[in-house]
Protein backbone atom coordinates (compact mmCIF):
# COMPACT_ATOMS: atom_id res chain seq x y z
CA UNK A 1 0.00 0.00 0.00
CA UNK A 2 1.46 3.57 -1.02
CA UNK A 3 1.81 5.99 1.66
CA UNK A 4 -1.01 8.11 0.09
CA UNK A 5 -3.67 5.30 0.61
CA UNK A 6 -2.65 4.96 4.17
CA UNK A 7 -2.98 8.53 4.76
CA UNK A 8 -6.86 8.64 2.92
CA UNK A 9 -7.68 5.69 5.03
CA UNK A 10 -6.63 7.83 8.71
CA UNK A 11 -8.56 10.66 7.09
CA UNK A 12 -11.76 8.50 6.56
CA UNK A 13 -11.49 6.91 9.50
CA UNK A 14 -10.94 9.72 11.39
CA UNK A 15 -14.13 11.58 9.77
CA UNK A 16 -15.93 8.42 10.90
CA UNK A 17 -15.02 8.37 13.94
CA UNK A 18 -16.00 12.30 14.52
CA UNK A 19 -19.27 11.52 12.89
CA UNK A 20 -20.15 8.52 14.81
CA UNK A 21 -19.30 10.53 18.07
CA UNK A 22 -21.12 13.48 17.02
CA UNK A 23 -24.48 11.31 15.77
CA UNK A 24 -24.16 10.01 19.67
CA UNK A 25 -23.64 13.25 21.44
CA UNK A 26 -26.69 15.09 19.03
CA UNK A 27 -28.75 12.09 20.18
CA UNK A 28 -27.86 12.21 23.72
CA UNK A 29 -28.18 16.31 23.70
CA UNK A 30 -32.01 15.40 21.59
CA UNK A 31 -32.67 13.13 24.17
CA UNK A 32 -31.83 13.97 27.56
CA UNK A 33 -30.55 17.33 27.62
CA UNK A 34 -32.64 18.81 25.52
CA UNK A 35 -36.27 18.32 27.29
CA UNK A 36 -34.61 18.84 30.65
CA UNK A 37 -32.71 22.67 29.56
CA UNK A 38 -34.14 23.80 26.34
CA UNK A 39 -32.41 24.90 23.47
CA UNK A 40 -29.93 26.98 24.66
CA UNK A 41 -28.47 24.32 26.74
CA UNK A 42 -28.22 22.05 24.02
CA UNK A 43 -26.49 24.46 21.93
CA UNK A 44 -23.82 24.58 24.59
CA UNK A 45 -23.86 20.39 24.95
CA UNK A 46 -23.31 20.77 21.87
CA UNK A 47 -20.32 23.36 21.64
CA UNK A 48 -18.58 20.83 24.16
CA UNK A 49 -19.34 17.79 22.20
CA UNK A 50 -17.09 19.74 19.47
CA UNK A 51 -14.52 20.40 22.12
CA UNK A 52 -14.69 16.89 23.50
CA UNK A 53 -13.82 15.47 19.99
CA UNK A 54 -11.12 18.12 19.09
CA UNK A 55 -9.58 16.99 22.47
CA UNK A 56 -9.69 13.23 21.53
CA UNK A 57 -8.02 13.76 18.47
CA UNK A 58 -5.50 15.80 19.63
CA UNK A 59 -4.75 13.66 22.05
CA UNK A 60 -4.20 10.73 19.71
CA UNK A 61 -1.76 12.73 17.63
CA UNK A 62 0.47 14.71 20.40
CA UNK A 63 3.06 13.63 22.97
CA UNK A 64 2.02 12.86 26.41
CA UNK A 65 3.17 16.31 28.12
CA UNK A 66 0.66 17.48 25.38
CA UNK A 67 -1.52 15.07 26.41
CA UNK A 68 -1.48 16.88 29.81
CA UNK A 69 -1.77 20.42 28.77
CA UNK A 70 -5.45 19.00 27.03
CA UNK A 71 -6.45 17.65 29.85
CA UNK A 72 -6.29 20.93 32.00
CA UNK A 73 -8.06 22.93 28.84
CA UNK A 74 -10.93 20.74 28.81
CA UNK A 75 -11.20 20.54 33.08
CA UNK A 76 -10.90 24.49 32.59
CA UNK A 77 -13.31 24.67 29.86
CA UNK A 78 -15.55 22.29 31.38
CA UNK A 79 -14.99 24.73 34.91
CA UNK A 80 -15.76 27.98 32.95
CA UNK A 81 -19.64 26.69 33.38
CA UNK A 82 -21.05 26.61 36.61
CA UNK A 83 -23.33 24.00 36.02
CA UNK A 84 -20.71 21.54 34.77
CA UNK A 85 -18.24 22.84 37.49
CA UNK A 86 -20.12 21.25 40.51
CA UNK A 87 -19.96 17.47 38.87
CA UNK A 88 -16.71 17.66 37.42
CA UNK A 89 -15.47 18.74 40.62
CA UNK A 90 -17.30 16.02 42.73
CA UNK A 91 -16.53 13.66 40.15
CA UNK A 92 -12.65 14.63 40.05
CA UNK A 93 -12.31 14.42 43.80
CA UNK A 94 -14.21 11.18 43.84
CA UNK A 95 -11.95 9.49 41.41
CA UNK A 96 -8.92 11.34 41.77
CA UNK A 97 -6.14 9.57 43.68
CA UNK A 98 -4.42 13.12 44.43
CA UNK A 99 -5.54 15.23 47.67
CA UNK A 100 -5.57 19.15 47.87
CA UNK A 101 -4.59 21.66 50.34
CA UNK A 102 -5.74 25.48 50.09
CA UNK A 103 -3.62 28.18 51.89
CA UNK A 104 -5.63 31.25 51.05
CA UNK A 105 -4.48 34.35 52.25
CA UNK A 106 -6.93 36.10 53.69
CA UNK A 107 -9.93 34.11 55.44
CA UNK A 108 -12.45 35.48 57.72
CA UNK A 109 -10.75 38.73 57.94
CA UNK A 110 -7.40 37.18 59.21
CA UNK A 111 -3.95 37.07 57.52
CA UNK A 112 -2.57 33.66 57.11
CA UNK A 113 0.94 33.34 57.90
CA UNK A 114 1.65 30.09 56.39
CA UNK A 115 0.18 31.89 52.80
CA UNK A 116 3.13 34.06 53.29
CA UNK A 117 5.80 32.18 54.26
CA UNK A 118 4.82 29.48 51.66
CA UNK A 119 5.14 31.79 48.80
CA UNK A 120 8.74 33.32 49.87
CA UNK A 121 9.68 29.40 50.20
CA UNK A 122 8.36 28.91 46.91
CA UNK A 123 9.94 31.95 45.11
CA UNK A 124 13.29 31.21 46.49
CA UNK A 125 13.45 27.91 44.63
CA UNK A 126 15.88 29.49 42.39
CA UNK A 127 18.10 27.29 40.33
CA UNK A 128 19.68 26.87 36.80
CA UNK A 129 17.15 24.82 35.69
CA UNK A 130 14.41 27.49 36.40
CA UNK A 131 12.62 29.65 33.64
CA UNK A 132 11.40 32.49 34.41
CA UNK A 133 12.64 34.89 37.02
CA UNK A 134 12.39 38.27 38.79
CA UNK A 135 15.48 40.41 39.53
CA UNK A 136 15.47 43.13 41.86
CA UNK A 137 18.14 45.39 43.55
CA UNK A 138 17.10 47.17 47.23
CA UNK A 139 18.81 50.25 48.27
CA UNK A 140 22.34 50.25 48.81
CA UNK A 141 22.75 46.61 48.16
CA UNK A 142 25.26 46.11 45.44
CA UNK A 143 24.02 42.08 44.80
CA UNK A 144 20.93 41.40 42.74
CA UNK A 145 18.44 39.11 44.28
CA UNK A 146 16.66 36.74 42.32
CA UNK A 147 13.23 35.13 42.78
CA UNK A 148 11.26 32.35 41.39
CA UNK A 149 8.53 34.28 38.91
CA UNK A 150 6.35 30.85 37.96
CA UNK A 151 2.27 30.14 39.03
CA UNK A 152 3.23 26.23 38.86
CA UNK A 153 6.01 24.40 41.16
CA UNK A 154 7.52 20.72 41.31
CA UNK A 155 8.59 20.06 44.59
CA UNK A 156 10.28 16.76 45.89
CA UNK A 157 10.89 15.81 49.35
CA UNK A 158 11.79 12.61 51.23
CA UNK A 159 11.40 10.74 47.49
CA UNK A 160 7.95 12.27 47.52
CA UNK A 161 6.82 14.84 44.09
CA UNK A 162 4.33 17.18 45.06
CA UNK A 163 2.82 20.04 43.10
CA UNK A 164 2.28 23.43 43.78
CA UNK A 165 0.03 26.19 42.16
CA UNK A 166 0.16 29.75 43.52
CA UNK A 167 -3.78 31.50 42.15
CA UNK A 168 -5.62 34.13 42.22
CA UNK A 169 -9.69 33.89 41.56
CA UNK A 170 -11.91 36.34 39.71
CA UNK A 171 -13.06 37.93 42.79
CA UNK A 172 -9.05 38.34 44.31
CA UNK A 173 -8.99 35.63 46.54
CA UNK A 174 -4.89 35.03 46.41
CA UNK A 175 -3.79 30.90 47.02
CA UNK A 176 -1.57 28.75 47.34
CA UNK A 177 -2.85 25.03 46.37
CA UNK A 178 -0.96 22.05 46.86
CA UNK A 179 -1.54 18.56 45.25
CA UNK A 180 0.19 15.47 46.62
CA UNK A 181 -0.78 11.56 46.05
CA UNK A 182 -3.15 10.60 49.00
CA UNK A 183 -0.63 7.90 49.93
CA UNK A 184 2.21 10.34 50.67
CA UNK A 185 -0.52 11.86 53.40
CA UNK A 186 1.99 11.27 56.27
CA UNK A 187 5.41 12.46 54.31
CA UNK A 188 3.22 15.69 54.05
CA UNK A 189 1.36 16.64 56.75
CA UNK A 190 3.46 14.98 58.91
CA UNK A 191 6.71 16.93 58.30
CA UNK A 192 6.98 18.42 54.71
CA UNK A 193 4.63 21.39 55.33
CA UNK A 194 6.15 22.29 58.56
CA UNK A 195 9.34 22.43 57.06
CA UNK A 196 7.92 24.07 54.19
CA UNK A 197 6.73 27.21 56.31
CA UNK A 198 9.67 27.17 58.58
CA UNK A 199 11.59 27.56 55.53
CA UNK A 200 9.85 30.53 54.41
CA UNK A 201 9.62 32.01 57.41
CA UNK A 202 13.39 31.98 58.16
CA UNK A 203 14.00 33.78 55.00
CA UNK A 204 11.48 36.28 55.70
CA UNK A 205 13.41 37.22 58.51
CA UNK A 206 16.72 37.32 56.98
CA UNK A 207 15.32 39.53 54.80
CA UNK A 208 13.33 41.97 56.97
CA UNK A 209 14.28 45.34 57.23
CA UNK A 210 15.46 46.85 60.25
CA UNK A 211 13.25 50.05 60.34
CA UNK A 212 13.35 53.28 62.92
CA UNK A 213 10.05 54.29 64.18
CA UNK A 214 9.40 57.75 64.88
CA UNK A 215 6.30 58.92 66.89
CA UNK A 216 4.21 61.47 65.13
CA UNK A 217 2.32 64.38 67.41
CA UNK A 218 -1.32 63.15 68.34
CA UNK A 219 -2.91 66.15 66.39
CA UNK A 220 -1.46 64.00 63.32
CA UNK A 221 -2.93 60.62 64.19
CA UNK A 222 -6.73 60.82 62.54
CA UNK A 223 -8.29 58.18 62.93
CA UNK A 224 -6.06 55.63 61.72
CA UNK A 225 -3.30 53.72 63.80
CA UNK A 226 -0.76 53.66 60.73
CA UNK A 227 -0.43 57.55 61.72
CA UNK A 228 0.94 57.10 65.01
CA UNK A 229 4.72 55.96 64.09
CA UNK A 230 6.51 56.99 61.30
CA UNK A 231 9.55 54.88 59.29
CA UNK A 232 12.26 54.99 57.36
CA UNK A 233 15.01 52.38 57.18
CA UNK A 234 17.37 51.68 59.55
CA UNK A 235 21.55 51.97 57.75
CA UNK A 236 22.81 52.66 60.81
CA UNK A 237 26.46 50.75 60.22
CA UNK A 238 27.47 50.60 63.92
CA UNK A 239 27.96 47.06 65.49
CA UNK A 240 29.26 45.23 68.90
CA UNK A 241 32.70 45.04 66.65
CA UNK A 242 33.07 48.79 65.70
CA UNK A 243 31.82 49.34 69.40
CA UNK A 244 35.03 51.01 72.03
CA UNK A 245 33.75 49.09 75.06
CA UNK A 246 35.17 47.01 77.37
CA UNK A 247 35.20 43.61 75.73
CA UNK A 248 34.44 41.69 78.96
CA UNK A 249 31.25 43.96 79.20
CA UNK A 250 30.71 43.74 75.71
CA UNK A 251 30.12 40.33 75.63
CA UNK A 252 28.19 40.64 78.71
CA UNK A 253 25.89 42.17 76.75
CA UNK A 254 25.84 40.28 73.55
CA UNK A 255 25.27 37.28 74.69
CA UNK A 256 22.28 38.80 77.19
CA UNK A 257 20.52 39.99 74.39
CA UNK A 258 21.08 36.43 72.40
CA UNK A 259 19.98 34.76 75.11
CA UNK A 260 16.62 36.67 74.91
CA UNK A 261 15.85 36.30 71.57
CA UNK A 262 16.12 32.59 72.16
CA UNK A 263 14.09 32.07 75.14
CA UNK A 264 10.03 32.46 73.82
CA UNK A 265 9.71 28.96 75.50
CA UNK A 266 11.45 30.16 78.55
CA UNK A 267 9.37 33.21 79.27
CA UNK A 268 6.29 30.96 78.14
CA UNK A 269 7.60 28.48 81.24
CA UNK A 270 7.79 30.96 83.88
CA UNK A 271 4.70 32.76 82.86
CA UNK A 272 6.49 36.19 82.06
CA UNK A 273 5.77 37.93 79.08
CA UNK A 274 8.97 37.70 76.58
CA UNK A 275 10.13 41.62 77.01
CA UNK A 276 13.49 42.68 78.93
CA UNK A 277 14.84 46.34 79.75
CA UNK A 278 18.27 47.58 80.10
CA UNK A 279 19.34 50.54 81.19
CA UNK A 280 22.03 52.82 79.56
CA UNK A 281 23.54 55.29 81.62
CA UNK A 282 27.02 57.70 81.20
CA UNK A 283 28.08 60.91 80.28
CA UNK A 284 27.14 62.37 76.71
CA UNK A 285 28.88 60.85 73.83
CA UNK A 286 30.45 58.01 75.64
CA UNK A 287 28.17 55.68 72.80
CA UNK A 288 24.23 55.09 74.79
CA UNK A 289 22.62 55.71 71.04
CA UNK A 290 25.43 54.04 69.41
CA UNK A 291 25.03 50.61 71.33
CA UNK A 292 20.96 51.05 70.94
CA UNK A 293 22.06 51.14 67.11
CA UNK A 294 24.60 48.08 67.58
CA UNK A 295 21.72 46.32 69.69
CA UNK A 296 19.15 46.92 66.79
CA UNK A 297 21.94 45.67 63.91
CA UNK A 298 22.73 42.19 66.15
CA UNK A 299 19.26 41.34 66.79
CA UNK A 300 17.50 42.33 63.55
CA UNK A 301 14.69 44.27 65.42
CA UNK A 302 13.54 47.85 64.18
CA UNK A 303 13.78 50.68 66.62
CA UNK A 304 10.60 52.41 67.74
CA UNK A 305 12.13 55.87 69.22
CA UNK A 306 9.47 57.32 71.38
CA UNK A 307 9.65 61.05 72.23
CA UNK A 308 7.83 61.30 74.94
CA UNK A 309 7.81 65.26 75.07
CA UNK A 310 5.31 65.05 72.12
CA UNK A 311 2.91 63.00 74.26
CA UNK A 312 -0.17 64.84 75.56
CA UNK A 313 -1.15 62.31 78.05
CA UNK A 314 -0.92 58.23 79.34
CA UNK A 315 -3.92 57.50 77.12
CA UNK A 316 -1.69 58.15 74.15
CA UNK A 317 1.61 56.54 75.10
CA UNK A 318 -0.81 53.33 75.84
CA UNK A 319 -2.15 53.65 72.14
CA UNK A 320 1.40 54.56 70.84
CA UNK A 321 3.24 51.26 72.43
CA UNK A 322 0.15 49.26 71.12
CA UNK A 323 1.16 49.84 67.85
CA UNK A 324 4.93 48.90 68.33
CA UNK A 325 5.13 45.43 66.34
CA UNK A 326 7.15 42.53 68.19
CA UNK A 327 10.63 41.81 67.35
CA UNK A 328 11.62 45.65 68.26
CA UNK A 329 13.01 47.82 70.41
CA UNK A 330 11.38 50.86 72.03
CA UNK A 331 13.82 53.54 72.99
CA UNK A 332 12.92 56.55 75.36
CA UNK A 333 16.37 58.76 75.22
CA UNK A 334 17.43 61.08 78.09
CA UNK A 335 14.43 59.82 80.24
CA UNK A 336 15.36 62.29 82.98
CA UNK A 337 14.97 65.44 80.50
CA UNK A 338 11.63 63.70 78.71
CA UNK A 339 9.09 64.02 81.84
CA UNK A 340 9.08 64.77 85.54
CA UNK A 341 9.44 61.56 86.44
CA UNK A 342 9.61 62.96 90.53
CA UNK A 343 6.64 64.74 90.81
CA UNK A 344 3.57 62.05 91.22
CA UNK A 345 5.65 60.18 93.07
CA UNK A 346 5.77 62.98 96.32
CA UNK A 347 9.85 64.11 95.89
CA UNK A 348 10.04 67.64 95.88
CA UNK A 349 10.48 69.36 92.72
CA UNK A 350 13.43 71.29 91.83
CA UNK A 351 11.63 74.78 91.95
CA UNK A 352 14.59 76.84 90.57
CA UNK A 353 14.83 74.46 87.23
CA UNK A 354 12.54 76.72 85.12
CA UNK A 355 13.47 74.10 82.02
CA UNK A 356 11.90 70.90 83.94
CA UNK A 357 8.85 73.28 85.44
CA UNK A 358 8.01 73.78 81.44
CA UNK A 359 8.91 70.53 80.46
CA UNK A 360 6.32 69.34 83.66
CA UNK A 361 3.46 71.83 82.41
CA UNK A 362 3.74 70.99 78.65
CA UNK A 363 3.67 67.49 79.21
CA UNK A 364 0.97 65.12 80.92
CA UNK A 365 2.68 61.88 80.75
CA UNK A 366 3.27 60.58 84.58
CA UNK A 367 5.62 58.17 85.61
CA UNK A 368 2.56 55.61 86.93
CA UNK A 369 1.89 56.14 83.06
CA UNK A 370 5.19 54.84 82.30
CA UNK A 371 5.05 52.51 84.76
CA UNK A 372 2.10 50.72 83.71
CA UNK A 373 3.58 50.66 80.51
CA UNK A 374 6.25 48.53 81.15
CA UNK A 375 4.21 46.38 83.34
CA UNK A 376 1.05 45.93 82.58
CA UNK A 377 0.51 47.05 79.04
CA UNK A 378 3.46 44.76 77.97
CA UNK A 379 1.38 41.55 78.35
CA UNK A 380 -1.33 42.81 76.46
CA UNK A 381 0.72 44.16 73.28
CA UNK A 382 2.35 41.30 72.25
CA UNK A 383 5.95 39.71 72.73
CA UNK A 384 9.46 39.81 72.10
CA UNK A 385 10.30 43.53 72.72
CA UNK A 386 13.04 44.81 74.28
CA UNK A 387 12.82 48.45 76.50
CA UNK A 388 15.84 50.97 76.27
CA UNK A 389 16.07 53.82 78.91
CA UNK A 390 19.24 56.14 78.35
CA UNK A 391 19.91 58.68 80.80
CA UNK A 392 22.98 61.13 81.46
CA UNK A 393 22.02 61.06 85.29
CA UNK A 394 21.70 58.14 86.85
CA UNK A 395 20.79 59.46 90.31
CA UNK A 396 17.94 61.77 89.15
CA UNK A 397 15.84 58.68 88.39
CA UNK A 398 12.97 57.67 90.39
CA UNK A 399 14.19 54.25 92.05
CA UNK A 400 10.60 52.68 90.74
CA UNK A 401 11.62 53.34 87.24
CA UNK A 402 14.63 51.46 87.36
CA UNK A 403 14.20 48.80 89.53
CA UNK A 404 15.34 44.78 88.23
CA UNK A 405 11.82 43.69 86.58
CA UNK A 406 11.25 46.61 85.27
CA UNK A 407 15.12 47.86 83.88
CA UNK A 408 17.18 43.88 84.12
CA UNK A 409 20.34 45.39 83.09
CA UNK A 410 21.95 48.12 83.58
CA UNK A 411 24.50 49.47 81.36
CA UNK A 412 26.87 51.91 82.33
CA UNK A 413 28.82 53.53 79.26
CA UNK A 414 31.96 55.61 80.44
CA UNK A 415 35.05 57.17 79.29
CA UNK A 416 37.64 56.14 77.29
CA UNK A 417 39.75 53.56 78.63
CA UNK A 418 42.84 52.22 76.70
CA UNK A 419 40.88 48.38 75.64
CA UNK A 420 38.58 50.71 74.15
CA UNK A 421 40.59 52.83 72.40
CA UNK A 422 42.44 50.19 70.51
CA UNK A 423 39.00 49.10 69.00
CA UNK A 424 38.55 52.94 67.63
CA UNK A 425 42.51 52.74 66.47
CA UNK A 426 41.40 49.56 64.78
CA UNK A 427 38.16 50.93 63.11
CA UNK A 428 39.44 54.60 61.94
CA UNK A 429 42.99 54.00 61.24
CA UNK A 430 42.96 50.15 61.10
CA UNK A 431 46.38 49.64 63.54
CA UNK A 432 46.43 47.06 65.95
CA UNK A 433 49.85 48.47 67.63
CA UNK A 434 51.70 51.18 67.45
CA UNK A 435 54.92 53.22 69.42
CA UNK A 436 52.70 56.09 70.24
CA UNK A 437 50.04 53.59 72.11
CA UNK A 438 51.78 53.05 75.60
CA UNK A 439 51.45 56.88 76.04
CA UNK A 440 48.06 57.13 74.91
CA UNK A 441 47.29 54.35 77.28
CA UNK A 442 48.60 56.02 80.15
CA UNK A 443 46.99 59.60 79.10
CA UNK A 444 43.96 58.03 78.96
CA UNK A 445 43.89 56.67 82.64
CA UNK A 446 44.90 60.16 83.75
CA UNK A 447 41.70 61.79 82.13
CA UNK A 448 38.40 61.52 81.69
CA UNK A 449 38.09 61.64 77.44
CA UNK A 450 34.59 60.24 76.01
CA UNK A 451 34.87 57.74 73.20
CA UNK A 452 32.77 60.34 70.81
CA UNK A 453 36.26 63.03 71.30
CA UNK A 454 38.95 59.73 71.06
CA UNK A 455 37.28 59.12 67.72
CA UNK A 456 36.60 63.03 66.71
CA UNK A 457 40.62 63.09 67.48
CA UNK A 458 41.66 60.10 65.08
CA UNK A 459 39.77 61.04 62.17
CA UNK A 460 42.02 61.45 59.09
CA UNK A 461 42.54 64.95 58.24
CA UNK A 462 42.62 66.36 54.39
CA UNK A 463 46.24 66.08 53.59
CA UNK A 464 47.20 63.70 56.59
CA UNK A 465 49.27 60.88 55.62
CA UNK A 466 47.51 57.46 55.91
CA UNK A 467 50.13 56.18 58.62
CA UNK A 468 48.05 57.35 61.50
CA UNK A 469 51.00 59.18 62.91
CA UNK A 470 49.39 62.51 62.65
CA UNK A 471 46.17 61.48 64.35
CA UNK A 472 47.86 59.67 67.28
CA UNK A 473 49.95 62.60 67.82
CA UNK A 474 46.97 65.25 67.53
CA UNK A 475 45.02 62.47 70.06
CA UNK A 476 48.25 62.52 72.61
CA UNK A 477 48.50 66.12 72.40
CA UNK A 478 44.61 66.99 72.99
CA UNK A 479 45.07 64.18 76.08
CA UNK A 480 47.72 66.61 77.35
CA UNK A 481 45.47 69.82 77.05
CA UNK A 482 42.69 68.17 79.08
CA UNK A 483 45.17 66.92 81.28
CA UNK A 484 46.34 70.65 81.90
CA UNK A 485 42.80 71.25 82.22
CA UNK A 486 41.29 68.83 84.79
CA UNK A 487 44.80 70.02 87.17
CA UNK A 488 43.87 73.59 87.23
CA UNK A 489 40.32 72.62 87.47
CA UNK A 490 41.37 70.83 90.88
CA UNK A 491 43.86 73.36 92.04
CA UNK A 492 40.98 75.98 91.67
CA UNK A 493 38.53 73.61 93.55
CA UNK A 494 41.07 73.55 96.37
CA UNK A 495 41.59 77.53 96.01
CA UNK A 496 37.69 77.82 96.71
CA UNK A 497 37.59 75.64 99.63
N1 LIG B 1 31.66 53.52 72.73
C1 LIG B 1 31.76 54.01 71.50
N2 LIG B 1 32.22 53.26 70.51
C2 LIG B 1 32.34 53.73 69.26
N3 LIG B 1 32.02 54.98 68.92
C3 LIG B 1 31.54 55.78 69.88
C4 LIG B 1 31.39 55.33 71.21
N4 LIG B 1 30.90 56.33 71.95
C5 LIG B 1 30.74 57.36 71.12
N5 LIG B 1 31.12 57.04 69.87
C6 LIG B 1 31.12 57.92 68.71
O1 LIG B 1 30.68 59.19 69.18
C7 LIG B 1 29.49 59.60 68.56
C8 LIG B 1 28.47 60.01 69.63
O2 LIG B 1 28.10 58.89 70.42
P1 LIG B 1 26.64 58.63 70.94
O3 LIG B 1 25.68 59.51 70.25
O4 LIG B 1 26.37 57.18 70.88
O5 LIG B 1 26.77 59.09 72.44
P2 LIG B 1 25.67 59.21 73.55
O6 LIG B 1 26.19 58.53 74.77
O7 LIG B 1 24.38 58.75 73.04
O8 LIG B 1 25.63 60.75 73.81
P3 LIG B 1 24.42 61.66 74.35
O9 LIG B 1 24.32 61.41 75.84
O10 LIG B 1 24.89 63.05 74.09
O11 LIG B 1 23.21 61.30 73.61
C9 LIG B 1 28.98 58.43 67.78
O12 LIG B 1 28.59 58.83 66.51
C10 LIG B 1 30.16 57.48 67.68
O13 LIG B 1 30.78 57.65 66.46
MG1 LIG C 1 22.54 59.73 72.64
Amino acid sequence: MSQTSVRKDQKLLLLQTKKSKRNLIEILMGSIVKPMFGDNITTIGSNIAGLLFIIETLRRYFPVHLKITIQELLVNAIQRLPFFKKCADKTLAFFSPYTRIRFIEIEENKYNYAYSAIKTYLGAQVNPQVKNLKGSQGRGRESLDFKRDDDKFEDEYEGVKMWWEVLKSTDGVKMCRLTFHRSNWEVVTGSYLRYVVEEGKSIEEKKKKVKLFMNNPSSNWKMQMKNLWSSIDFEHPATFDTMAMDPMKKDEIMRDLLAFRDSEEYYKKIGKAWKRGYLLHGPPGTGKSTTIAAMANLMSYSIFDLELTSIENNWELKKLVLATTSKSIIVIEDIDCSLDLTGERGVKEDQSNAEIKKVKKKNAVTLSGLLNFIDGIWSACGQERILVFTTNHLGKLDQALIRRGRMDMHIELSYCRFEAFKILAKNYLNLDSHLLFAEIETLLEETNMTPADVAENLMVKDGESSGGDGSLKGLIRALEQMKLNQHSDEQQKEINK
